[in-house]
């Protein structure tokens, strides 16, 4: 496809750390190998609930890329069907991202959706609406989490403002997305508003969908 054709696509990009690096707020709590398998499992729920939510965008105007470092991640992408942007050497989340604007802008890509990959539930009709958004009149979105991380975050490229993940970073962003001259919304999507960082989280996973973490041990 033309880069002229796909001016009116979006790309929602996922960042993912290799499994084995990922989740080190958890280190008190679990073994590097149930980190790492937690990981995973987060990951490939994410990308499944992305997926469902493309299910039900009419067009097709939308596409999922993995951007990462890890030949693990990699591999896994490419069984997905997913499209694959080698971050590089790995430099943070953010630049990471960086990354994935560039490459998107560089293939014409119109916007570009951030979903982290340990999102714990996303709901896939909550990720439409999100997909769905206008971007008219210079509009980009925000989904803020709990924590006032950012949970999702829809940006028109090339993105005129540069990531700030990290702590309140959906303050950040917004202060960020203003000073280049868009208009920040905020979408406070209820099933977006978790992720899983934290022995808290993890047990409110477990205790409001165990199904996730029994369907990653049956595989
Ligand atoms: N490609 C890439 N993804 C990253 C990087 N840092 C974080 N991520 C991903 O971004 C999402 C949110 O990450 P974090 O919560 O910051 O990291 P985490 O590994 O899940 O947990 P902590 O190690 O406890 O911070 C997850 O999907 C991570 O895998 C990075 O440097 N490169
Ligand atoms: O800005 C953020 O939301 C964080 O840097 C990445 O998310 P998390 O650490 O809350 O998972």
């Amino acid at each position: 496809m033309s880069a002229a054709a796909r001016s009116g696509k979006r790309l929602v990009v996922i960042p993912m750390k290799d499994p084995a690096r990922a989740k080190t707020r958890l280190v008190p709590t679990l073994s590097p190998e149930r980190r790492a398998s937690l990981a995973l499992t987060l990951f490939r729920a994410t990308v499944d609930r992305a997926q469902e939510a493309l299910a039900l965008l009419p067009g097709g105007g939308v596409e999922i890329a993995v951007v990462t470092s890890s030949p693990k991640i990699t591999r896994l992408a490419r069984a997905m069907g997913l499209i694959l942007i080698d971050e590089g050497r790995p430099r943070g989340l953010s630049e990471a991202l960086e990354t994935a604007a560039d490459w998107a802008a560089g293939h014409g890509y119109g916007a570009i959706c951030v979903l982290p990959g340990d999102l714990a539930a996303p709901k896939p009709a909550e990720l439409a609406r999100l997909l769905a958004h206008d971007l008219s009149g210079g509009q980009m979105v925000l989904c803020p989490a709990e924590d006032l991380g950012t949970n999702a975050l829809l940006a028109p490229l090339p993105c005129p403002f540069r990531f700030a993940y990290g702590v309140k970073s959906v303050v950040a962003h917004r202060q960020a997305a203003e000073a280049a001259g868009l208009c920040p919304v905020m979408l406070p999507l209820a099933s977006l508003r978790a992720d899983v960082d934290t022995a808290d989280d993890l047990q409110h996973l477990l205790a409001h969908q165990p199904q996730l973490l029994m369907q990653e041990a049956a595989r």
